[in-house]
């Protein structure tokens, strides 16, 4: 797995996000405007022209590969290319994640056209994807590190709306390194999906002890600077 420690405090972080964040919501807005638009074929190939000159603004400096999941100091994950939850991720649907110290997770979100599968109604992949993510953070925040997904049962009760939406997931138990957690995807009418999973913490993630040493590092570094 990608996985790095940065130096970053939590201004710095608040900081880029304050500029990560809007650019990513204009990239949605964007992706909605591509999808709905209805204006003639000479306005949609002078927009493309302009849309491929920031693109070859944004790739005279990349960075190679993904982003990867970058660790602060403080074990905060930043994983803002993430698909479900990325900061800098304009196709992650606008999740705001709710941690709850006791193994729960809560989200509110509103799902708009980039997200429909049959006519008006989310796709069942889109829903899956939701409240997978939504199972690893409730497993994760109950674990105190993160869980990646082994066996995730998802049951569609009824179709799921686009439109505002409201998740929540918790933990029922933990077996060694497995933890077993259920959520829902609920409109105002009640649960539209329902979905269980078994998330393991995974031996090959570094350990709360290597993060802890690595972090020590980087503090003697501070003290030799
Ligand atoms: C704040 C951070 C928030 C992070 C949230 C993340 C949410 C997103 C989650 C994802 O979408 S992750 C991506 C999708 N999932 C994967 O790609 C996982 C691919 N599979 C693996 O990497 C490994 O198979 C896995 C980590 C699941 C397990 O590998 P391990 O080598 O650590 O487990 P091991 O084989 O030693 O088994 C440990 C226990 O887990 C059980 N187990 C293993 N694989 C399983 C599985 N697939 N389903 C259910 N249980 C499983 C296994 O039976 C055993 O149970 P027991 O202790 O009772 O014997």
């Amino acid at each position: 797995m990608n996985f790095r420690l940065v130096d970053l405090s939590a201004e710095e972080i608040a900081q880029q996000l304050s500029v990560v964040e809007p650019l990513t919501d204009s990239v949605r807005g964007l992706i909605d405007a591509v999808i709905r638009t209805e204006v003639d074929d000479d306005e949609l190939n002078a927009a493309r022209e302009q849309i491929d000159a920031i693109v070859a603004r944004l790739r005279t400096k990349q960075k190679p590969g993904s982003f990867g999941v970058q660790f602060t100091r403080e074990l905060s994950g930043l994983s803002w290319g993430n698909a479900a939850v990325g900061a800098r991720n304009g196709i992650a649907p606008p999740m705001r994640i709710v941690h709850h110290e006791d193994g729960r997770a809560t989200c509110d979100v509103e799902l708009g056209a980039a997200y429909e599968g049959p006519g008006g109604l989310v796709h069942g992949g889109v829903s899956a994807m939701l409240i997978d993510q939504l199972l690893g953070e409730a497993a994760s925040v109950g674990n105190g590190l993160p869980c990646f997904t082994g066996t995730l049962t998802v049951k569609y009760l009824r179709p799921t709306p686009l439109g505002p939406l409201s998740m929540s997931a918790e933990t029922v138990r933990r077996e060694g390194r497995k933890i077993f957690v259920r959520g829902e995807i609920c409109t105002a009418d009640g649960p539209t999906v329902t979905a269980e999973a078994i998330m393991v913490s995974p031996k090959e993630l570094p350990s709360r002890d290597q993060i802890m040493k690595l972090r020590a590092e980087l503090a003697a570094q501070d003290g030799q600077g």
